[in-house]
């Protein structure tokens, strides 16, 4: 190397630093010391992940329900604070696979829990560690890569001090039976909204460093059709059998603004199918005349509404597709 040639990069780099003096160039010194990444809330079927994901997020953005297995989509919601973006990802409970959209969901769970930053494992006060908590958390701990994990004492609010204080104990003692480490143990109750700030906080602390992911006025990045699809399913769902939640999907066949409304006055039309496994099934969405099916339609053609920000008109058909849980056909055109 000529002396000449050893010269030319330092005087290139002197360069650079003035002009970066002059106008500051790296877009990501602005978010020093900012934090954002993903979280992911596991636990057993009717844990509660789906409320308190809700909660932490402020907006309704996951479906809630007393069925078990109701949360089908990996839904974001984000959550902004000064100096960090928190993004929630809702998935289905893991559990023994019975069919191939068993077998697709667990998948998808999998693949969640070694993308997030942090697993918050839901463990409701309310019911004792059982074979099916242990099980769930020994699944994160042989993943390859184990991901931070948290453990949250959900529906705190269902028991006295003295049944939390023993389940906080039998959390803790799953550290030394299964060989991980539990980052934080925190008590929540997303239903009296006691201690979500405290999860969201702790959670936050956790998280990598890094500019924010999304921009700061998204709450999901969940399809608005889908999203609807969603309102429409809980709203179907509310007060129905135990057979009905796994057969049920929603599909929303077309959505758009009424023409020759006024600009002030927009209308939305959605048209949407209640998809069901059975023929009996189809009675039980439809109910006694059509009286069911139009309780459904009010009852989500105002939360749709609400999300939307105007009126809508909200058709609803219900149509049978033979053990649609069984057939890829069906799988994939109902978007599984
Ligand atoms: N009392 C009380 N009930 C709660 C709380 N959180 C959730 N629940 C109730 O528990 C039930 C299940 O809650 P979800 O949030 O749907 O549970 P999930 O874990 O998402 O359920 P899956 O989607 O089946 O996996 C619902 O009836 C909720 O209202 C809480 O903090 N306190």
């Amino acid at each position: 190397m000529t002396e000449n040639q050893s010269f030319e990069p330092d005087e290139a780099a002197d360069r650079d630093v003035a002009e970066t003096d002059a106008a500051p160039t790296d877009p990501l010194a602005a978010y020093e010391g900012f934090r954002s990444g993903f979280l992911c809330f596991v636990g057993r079927p009717n844990a509660g992940k789906s409320t308190l994901t809700n909660a932490l997020v402020g907006e309704k953005i996951a479906i809630a329900s007393d069925k078990p297995q109701t949360t089908r989509h990996a839904v974001r919601g984000v959550v902004n604070r000064p100096g960090a973006q928190l993004v929630v990802v809702d998935t289905p409970g893991l559990h023994r696979p019975r069919t191939l959209l068993g077998e697709r969901l667990n998948d998808l769970v999998r693949d969640t829990w070694s993308e997030v930053d942090v697993v918050a494992v839901c463990l409701p006060a309310s019911q004792r560690i059982g074979p099916g908590d242990t099980y769930l958390v020994q699944q994160l701990a042989e993943l390859d890569r184990t991901p931070t994990l948290v453990a949250v004492a959900t529906k705190s609010d269902l028991v006295s001090p003295e049944r939390m204080m023993k389940h906080l104990v039998a959390i803790q003692q799953l550290e030394a039976e299964l060989g991980i480490r539990w980052e934080q143990i925190i008590p929540v109750s997303a239903v009296t909204d006691d201690q979500v700030d405290v999860v969201l906080d702790e959670v936050i602390k956790l998280l990598p460093e890094g500019p924010p992911l999304y921009p700061d006025d998204v709450v999901t990045d969940e399809p608005v059709e889908t999203r609807i699809a969603e309102l429409i399913r809980e709203a179907a769902l509310a007060g129905v059998r135990e057979e009905l939640p796994h057969s049920l999907v929603v599909q929303i066949d077309e959505m758009g603004l009424r023409e020759d409304r006024p600009e002030d006055k927009p209308l939305m039309d959605v048209h949407a199918s209640l998809v069901v496994e059975r023929d009996s099934q189809k009675g039980i969405v439809i109910g006694h005349r059509g009286a069911r099916l139009k309780e459904v339609g009010t009852a989500a053609r105002k939360e749709i509404s609400a999300l939307l920000g105007m009126p809508v008109h909200l058709a609803l058909h219900v149509k049978v597709l033979k053990e649609w849980q069984r057939n890829p056909k069906y799988l994939n055109r109902l978007g599984f």
